[in-house]
């Protein structure tokens, strides 16, 4: 060896690199680089074989590089070796990072596997170097193989080294090449395969490419996307933003915002889009568009929020807009110094229409209702479907407090027109409650309840009414929630008292029944009629508890005069229609009965005709079902009501109740007297009882008994008593005659 690099020529070996460098700098391939630095070196050094190995993908294994001096089954058979610390000369090298010598094969513990192969082909001693990237990666080995045992010089050294370092600028060249290439592939799939459009664009705002989704959305007036402004996507009235934003975005700060565009068939597309800036050796030279279509999300945000504030029968806006609304209609017509009404209409007749035909043709009304009402306002008024069959109506823009009333005319006459449904015609009409007001107002949706009260009045005058609010409209409607507040302490505190009054059968004079009559004695007010507190009940409801209190006090002290030996009466008592339409009715009653060890014929049912106004059928039918257990049924206030003569004789009924005002006027009112012998001889005819309700005089005694009215009840006899009065007064009587 001490021959070759003696020998060793440095003018050849300076040309030989260099051209080396310049196969690198051309991008030669590596296999004819790697090959020419290892002849570079046998040709300088005679009986020196160079070899050069390259890591594998794991960095585990040494595979075939270049050695064209060696002989081709030496190279296969060490075609990967192990990377280990006694895996040969190569292997240990590239193991430990470090230039190895092996001076003597034939004795090198290291060489147990590839020694005899070695020595066969003549290769007696190795010297190897690792080749590193930069990052100290191991790429490879480089080595030299000699026909004899030794060991390198300083100079075969240097020179091993140098070679080295020319097939290590290679293999990281050949390698960044590879990965530069492959960052490309993936960049360019990231781009070409992206299911949201991607531009690239130029500071100008240019588009230089688009992927395949982004070509896409290339307008329909133009033919081509790239070179032109990305303004010739964008709607008009987002291009400041866009503008903006992609200014930011040169300006080296990312951005994203939302803007619409038109796609190549005009459809208008909501996009949330990405301006990112394209940094290249720290300095923006274009900005990325990254665009995501966000059109199906933005529709179902705009039916979200359009379904929590409208109806979604009618279309109107619900109750939820109702408070908005109407702040921004006080705060209108305090602006414009304009009177602001506030109607709240609710439909007559609507409710059987439902309960008859069914919620479809409800719907189908409702639905014609609230169109019919739309076309009599302003597109500036607003209408709002509180439920049900509920609507309120502001009107911000009136002069005067009058011009309302055209508008309420116009609603009414609207609503009012017939309604053809699946080939019905029906009708329903509207009672509307009408405040104004300037727009002061502190709590706006005090409003709401003044229009409210006054459609319950308008309700009560009668259907197709119209009723202005006023101040004392609020005083009953407070007072009425104050008395349905005290009456429940009342029900609670079992405060509530039955009063009986007797009922004198005319013909003997003999008591033949009592009526049970409620009495509440206010702490403060002293006794409160029922006539007043009765109407309460039944608006709240609080009438079912009452009610059935009732029918179980008075059952009791029926019995408990029975178990004083006063038999031989019966038992009236006044039934609200709203407990009768219950279900269950008939059953507590046969319960009730049960319970206080009564027969049906000692109680008697007083109910009124307004019962029959609402199904009169199922009421009729539990009317018959009442009869079955025995019961006797009277119909109270005869008289006031529609007292229809025809459809009396269908009714299951044993009594009527002739209404104590026409029993009042009898002295003055011949016409009375007329109605009276009427209603009596009538009764007669269908085989039904008579009572004279509000008897107080002799002289109505006499007229009564003339006519043959069967039973009278009256100041006259009694008035209504207390439980224990009632069995002293009943007791005495069997000694008395009335009459
Ligand atoms: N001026 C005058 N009045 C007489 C005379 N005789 C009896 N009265 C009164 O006439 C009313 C008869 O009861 P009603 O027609 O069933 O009318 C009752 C009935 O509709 C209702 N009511 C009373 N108790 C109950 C009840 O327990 N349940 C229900 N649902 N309603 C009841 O309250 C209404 C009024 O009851 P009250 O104030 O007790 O008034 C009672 C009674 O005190 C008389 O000679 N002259």
């Amino acid at each position: 060896m001490n021959t070759c690099s003696t020998s060793f020529n440095s003018k050849a070996l300076s040309e030989s690199q260099n051209s080396i460098l310049d196969m690198i700098a051309t991008d030669r391939h590596l296999d004819e680089i790697l090959c020419a630095i290892c002849q570079m070196l046998d040709a300088q050094f005679p009986e020196v074989f160079s070899s050069i190995l390259l890591a594998d993908a794991e960095g585990k294994r040494l595979l075939s590089g270049a050695a064209p001096g060696l002989p081709v089954e030496y190279s296969q058979a060490i075609h990967g070796m192990a990377i280990g610390p006694q895996e040969g000369t190569c292997g240990t090298a590239a193991f430990r990072r470090e230039l190895v010598v092996t001076e003597d094969i034939a004795r090198d513990p290291s060489w147990e596997r590839f020694r005899s192969l070695a020595l066969r082909h003549n290769l007696h001693s190795c010297w190897s170097v690792p080749l590193l990237s930069h990052q100290g990666r191991v790429l490879g080995t480089f080595a030299l193989y000699q026909n004899r045992a030794q060991a390198p010089d300083e100079t075969q050294i240097q020179r091993l080294g140098c070679a080295a370092q020319l097939a290590a600028i290679a293999i990281r060249r050949e390698c960044d090449g590879r990965r530069l290439e492959e960052s490309e592939q993936r960049f360019r799939s990231l781009f070409t395969y992206n299911p949201n459009p991607v531009f690239v664009l130029d500071l100008d705002g240019k588009i230089q490419s688009a992927n395949p989704a982004g070509l896409k959305l290339k307008p329909y007036t133009t033919t081509d996307l790239i070179g032109h402004h990305f303004v010739n996507l964008v709607v008009e009235e987002d291009l400041h933003r866009a503008s903006r934003h992609f200014s930011a975005a040169c300006a080296g700060k990312s951005q994203r915002f939302e803007a619409r565009v038109r796609d190549e068939s005009d459809r208008l597309l909501t996009m949330d889009i990405s301006n990112l800036p394209i940094m290249v050796n720290g300095e923006v030279i274009g900005v990325f568009g990254v665009v995501r279509d966000i059109s199906k999300q933005k529709h179902y945000e705009r039916e979200l929020s359009f379904n929590a504030c409208h109806d979604r029968l009618t279309g109107l806006l619900n109750r939820v807009s109702l408070e908005d609304r109407l702040v921004l209609d006080c705060h209108i017509s305090r602006r414009h110094k304009r009177r602001l009404a506030i109607l709240c209409i609710d439909l007559d007749g609507f409710k059987s229409i439902n309960d008859s035909l069914g919620h479809s043709v409800g719907d189908q009304v409702l639905i014609e209702v609230a169109q019919r009402m739309a076309q009599q306002v302003r597109p500036s008024d607003t209408i709002v479907r509180m439920g049900g069959d509920e609507f309120i109506v502001l009107l911000p823009n009136l002069l005067r407090d009058d011009d309302v009333v055209p508008v309420v005319e116009r609603l009414m006459s609207g609503i009012a027109r017939p309604y053809c449904i699946q080939g019905i015609d029906l009708h329903v009409s509207a009672s509307i409650g009408i405040t104004m007001s300037d727009g002061y107002i502190e709590q706006p949706m005090q409003l709401i309840q003044q229009a409210d009260m006054a459609m319950y009045k308008a309700k009560q005058q009668g259907r197709n009414h119209f009723q202005w609010y006023t101040s004392d409209l609020n005083e009953r409607v407070c007072e009425h929630a104050r008395l349905r507040n005290e009456l429940q302490k009342a029900i609670e505190t079992q405060s509530l008292k039955l009063h009986y009054q007797p009922q004198i059968e005319a013909r003997t004079g003999r008591v033949a029944g009592v009526e049970a009559l409620l009495r509440w004695e206010h702490p403060e007010k002293g006794y409160i009629s029922p006539a007043v507190f009765v109407p309460v009940a039944e608006d709240s409801g609080q009438i079912i508890p009452l009610s059935l209190w009732v029918l179980d006090t008075a059952c009791a002290q029926l019995r408990q005069l029975g178990e004083q030996g006063i038999t031989g009466i019966s038992m009236a008592v006044n039934i609200s229609p709203m407990h009768f339409q219950r279900g269950h009715f008939v059953q507590f009653i046969q319960t009730v009965l049960e319970k206080h060890g009564l027969c049906g014929e000692q109680l008697e049912l007083e109910i009124t005709e307004s019962l029959l106004l609402h199904n009169a059928e199922q009421a009729i039918d539990t009317l018959h079902r009442l009869k079955a257990l025995g019961v006797r049924i009277a119909l109270d206030d005869f008289g006031t009501g529609f007292s229809s003569l025809s459809y009396l004789k269908r009714l299951p009924i044993d009594k009527i109740k002739i209404d104590r005002s026409f029993i009042q006027e009898l002295s003055t009112d011949c016409h009375d007297a007329a109605i009276i012998q009427g209603i009596i001889s009538m009764a007669q005819h269908l085989s039904l009882t008579v009572v004279a309700e509000g008897v107080e005089t002799e002289s109505q005694v006499a007229f009564l008994k003339g006519c043959r009215c069967n039973v009278l009840q009256g100041y006259y006899f009694a008035k209504p008593m207390k439980y224990e009065a009632l069995e002293i007064f009943l007791r005495e009587q069997k000694e008395t005659d009335f009459l």
